[in-house]
Order: structure tokens, then C-alpha cells, then sequence
């Protein structure tokens, strides 16, 4: 549990920032279509070039290896990425399929959705560790340990939040649709436990009831990490029903939404 802060931030389009956002608070952001915001988002994850320091609570961004930070902060794009073939193979499975291949009902930190059938996931765990290596830290050395990923029963939990029976782990991203890709991709990030999120328009692609649905799993994982949260949104429904504080960009600079 961290605050983000942002420390003279200055990205291409935006005059420098200072903005603080609480441990567990919820920011929303707005602003005319191309007036900066996912470069905003961009540059806090730092994958954008820009001037100035962010902070995780007590640690500024420049003390930390990219990777970690990436995964310490993690962005939700509008457009999301898939390189594996299957669903599964995007999640950290295999850390405990390998370490605890029968676990899913003590290994846990949530229980299981009643009624999931669990044998169906045992059978994916089980495929994805003959199929696949152990994951190599990438970014983790003795003074740095990468955090925790979430566990399978999180994962079939946060999955059943948004809709999906344990068997999206087996279809294959291609039969995706863009929906189910944007709902699944807020998963794959849940599951490195991020302790900031950055989400850019997670509910663009979604019917309501779907949205609802996506709004429902980052206020649970909000309450239940204590995360620092700024989320870009056009709907001002959506920012009412949430809560939270709105700022909205506008001059180059960030200014509060009445
Ligand atoms: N790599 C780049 N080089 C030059 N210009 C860029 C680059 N990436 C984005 N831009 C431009 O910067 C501006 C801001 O882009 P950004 O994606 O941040 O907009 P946005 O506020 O998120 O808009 P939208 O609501 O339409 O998603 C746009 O005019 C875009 O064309």
C-alpha cells in the first residue's frame, strides 16, 4: 500500500505535474481526445520520454529497476498486447502449478468461487506446466525481490467477476473478442498485484453490464490492496458512481472537474 506522486512530471504535451494520489484513493482523469492523456499514463509508467520523478510511496521511480516499476505501476492500455497462444499462458500460473500442483484449495489468500469447476482448472495448471519453462525473474536481485503474484484462486475468482468460467484459460486469444480481451488484460494485470493502476478507458469496449462488471473488480482489488488508482474516463456517470476525484486536462495542464 503506496501513494503515487508525481513530482514536476513533464511529458511532451503537458506542463509539468505535481499530483498526489492517495494509497487506495481513486483519481479520474478527462480531456479532449488527443490532449495528452494515455502519454500522461505513458510517462508514470515510464515508457513515454518526460522530465521529473514519480514516487511509489517512499521510493522515487529512479531507484528502481524499469521492469519492477512497470510492475509496481501497472498500466492497462486502450489497446491491448497478447504474445502466447492461449489465454492461460499470459497468467502466472505456473509459479504455482510447479511449486504446489494440488494447492488451489490451501495455496490460497481468496477462496475459490463456489461451484467453479476447479478439476477443469487443475487440468490447464497441469498442461501449462508441461508445456512451459519456469518463469526467470526479470527484474528481481537479492536487494529487490519481485513481489508476489497473485494465486490461481484469486485468478479464478477475479476471472468469475468479470464473466468468465475457469475455461477462458484454454481458448486462444484469437477467438477474442475485443471486449473479452480488455476484460481479460485487467486480469493479467491484477495478477502481478500491482500496488498502483493506471487505467486507460478499461470499460471503452464494453456493453453496461460488462462495464459494471469491470467497475466491480477494480473496487474490490481497490479496497483490498489499498491501491493508488487514476483511471482515464469520459463518463461522468461512471465518475459518480465510483467516486473519487476527477481532474480533467486542459491547456496542457490538469484542472479539477467540477
Ligand atoms: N509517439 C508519438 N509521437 C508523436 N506524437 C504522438 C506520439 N504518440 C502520441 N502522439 C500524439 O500526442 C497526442 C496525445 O496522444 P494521447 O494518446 O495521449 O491522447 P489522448 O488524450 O489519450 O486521446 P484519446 O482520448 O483520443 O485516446 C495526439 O495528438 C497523438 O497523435
Amino acid at each position: 500500500m503506496a501513494a503515487l506522486r508525481l513530482d514536476r512530471l513533464h511529458s511532451r504535451l503537458l506542463e509539468p505535474l505535481d499530483l498526489l494520489i492517495e494509497a487506495g484513493a481513486l483519481l479520474f482523469l478527462s480531456g479532449a481526445s488527443g490532449s495528452g492523456k494515455s502519454q500522461l499514463l505513458r510517462a508514470i509508467a515510464d515508457l513515454d520520454p518526460h522530465t521529473g520523478e514519480v514516487w511509489l510511496g517512499d521510493t522515487p521511480r529512479s531507484r528502481m529497476p524499469p521492469a519492477l516499476w512497470r510492475r509496481r505501476v501497472g498500466l492497462l492500455p486502450a489497446e491491448t498486447c497478447w504474445w502466447a497462444e492461449e489465454v492461460g499462458a499470459h497468467l502466472p500460473l505456473m509459479e504455482h502449478a510447479s511449486q504446489h500442483p494440488l494447492s488451489l484449495g490451501s495455496n490460497t489468500r481468496a477462496s475459490p468461487p463456489a461451484g467453479q469447476p476447479i478439476g477443469r482448472v487443475l487440468k490447464h495448471l497441469a498442461a501449462f506446466t508441461r508445456r512451459s519453462r519456469p518463469r526467470q525473474s526479470a527484474t528481481g536481485t537479492a536487494h529487490e525481490p519481485e513481489p508476489a503474484s497473485a494465486t490461481p484462486s484469486q485468478i479464478i475468482d477475479w476471472l468469475a467477476r468479470i464473466g468468465f468460467e475457469p475455461d477462458v484459460l484454454g481458448w486462444s486469444i484469437a477467438r477474442l473478442s475485443s471486449g473479452e480481451r480488455q476484460r481479460l488484460a485487467l486480469v493479467r494485470l491484477l495478477a502481478q498485484m500491482p500496488t498502483a493502476l493506471l487505467l486507460d478507458e478499461p470499460t471503452a469496449n464494453l456493453d453496461p453490464g460488462n462495464g459494471a462488471r469491470v467497475e466491480s473488480l477494480v473496487t474490490h482489488y481497490r479496497q483490498q490492496q489499498q491501491v493508488a488508482i487514476l483511471w482515464v474516463s469520459h463518463d461522468p456517470l461512471q465518475r459518480a458512481r465510483l467516486g473519487g476525484r476527477a481532474l480533467a486536462i486542459r491547456n496542457a495542464r490538469l484542472e479539477p472537474v467540477a
